[in-house]
């Protein structure tokens, strides 16, 4: 089973634009709850431009289902994290100023401190993935830091679908594969939408979970919040 799990950034971003507390952050994740997302992801960033420190305790209160905190291991993430203690934390190799999400870790290069941060998370039973390009050999490297789960990177898949599908999903094909050799666990996110995701499920053997944001708050827009996560799930069902 490939699990929903609903990233709320573009909610704080609109909160965050006046000031005060509309859209209400806490239940906008418990109604995504109640509208049958099977998990919660934030991705607090440095500047908190749109999940806040605080947003995270606040809803780890709510969150029934799967909490998901995503970052880059700084000593206040892994505070935070520590603090919070979330069934996963998806670690990401952004530096502060990034716009978004644009790379996987470099699980070769980074192995020792990877090791060493995930040490601290397994001390406190938090499951962690490593947010990782489609690369088999970044796939293999992670496996060896210990990481319970990879989230591959979807974006080049997501921005080759249009043109050629067929070879946009072969690295993701090859990276899933290693993973399941490995042991490992198998999560997917970044642009991933309701025109894409049906085509990654059928064809990604093992996918426990995706994390979609950006396309589906959007759709929320036109469709309402609950009728997008429906939608959404319907694309995943096995
Ligand atoms: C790791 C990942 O792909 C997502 O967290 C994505 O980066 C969303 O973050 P923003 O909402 O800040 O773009
Ligand atoms: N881990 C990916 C995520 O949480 C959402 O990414 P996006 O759908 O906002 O691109």
């Amino acid at each position: 089973m490939t699990k929903l799990s609903v990233n709320i950034n573009k909610i704080a971003t609109i909160r965050n634009a006046r000031g005060g507390n509309t859209p209400n952050l806490v239940e906008t994740a418990i109604n995504c709850e109640r509208f049958g997302a099977q998990g919660i992801t934030v991705h607090p960033r440095p500047d908190e431009r749109h999940i806040r420190y605080a947003d995270v305790y606040d809803l780890k209160k709510v969150v029934k289902t799967e909490f998901n905190i995503e970052g880059y291991p700084s000593e206040s993430f892994i505070k935070l994290v520590l603090d919070v203690v979330p069934e996963q934390v998806t670690l990401v190799p952004d530096p502060p100023e990034a716009i978004t999400s644009s790379a996987g870790w470099d699980t070769e290069k980074n192995q020792v401190f990877l090791k060493e941060v995930i040490a601290k998370f397994h001390a406190k039973n938090i499951r962690v993935s490593i947010f990782v390009n489609p690369d088999e050999n970044m796939v293999r490297h992670a496996a060896t830091t210990g990481t319970d789960r990879v989230e591959l990177y979807t974006e080049p898949y997501a921005s080759n679908y249009e043109t050629d599908k067929e070879t946009a999903i072969e690295p993701f094909i090859a990276a899933a594969k290693v993973a399941m050799e490995c042991g490992i666990g198998l999560n997917a996110g970044h642009d991933l939408s309701l025109v894409n995701l049906e085509f990654f499920k059928k064809n990604i053997p093992g996918l426990l979970e995706v994390s979609i944001g950006h396309a589906l708050i959007s759709d929320a827009l036109y469709y309402g919040l609950e009728n997008t996560i429906q939608l959404y799930l319907r694309k995943i069902k096995s």
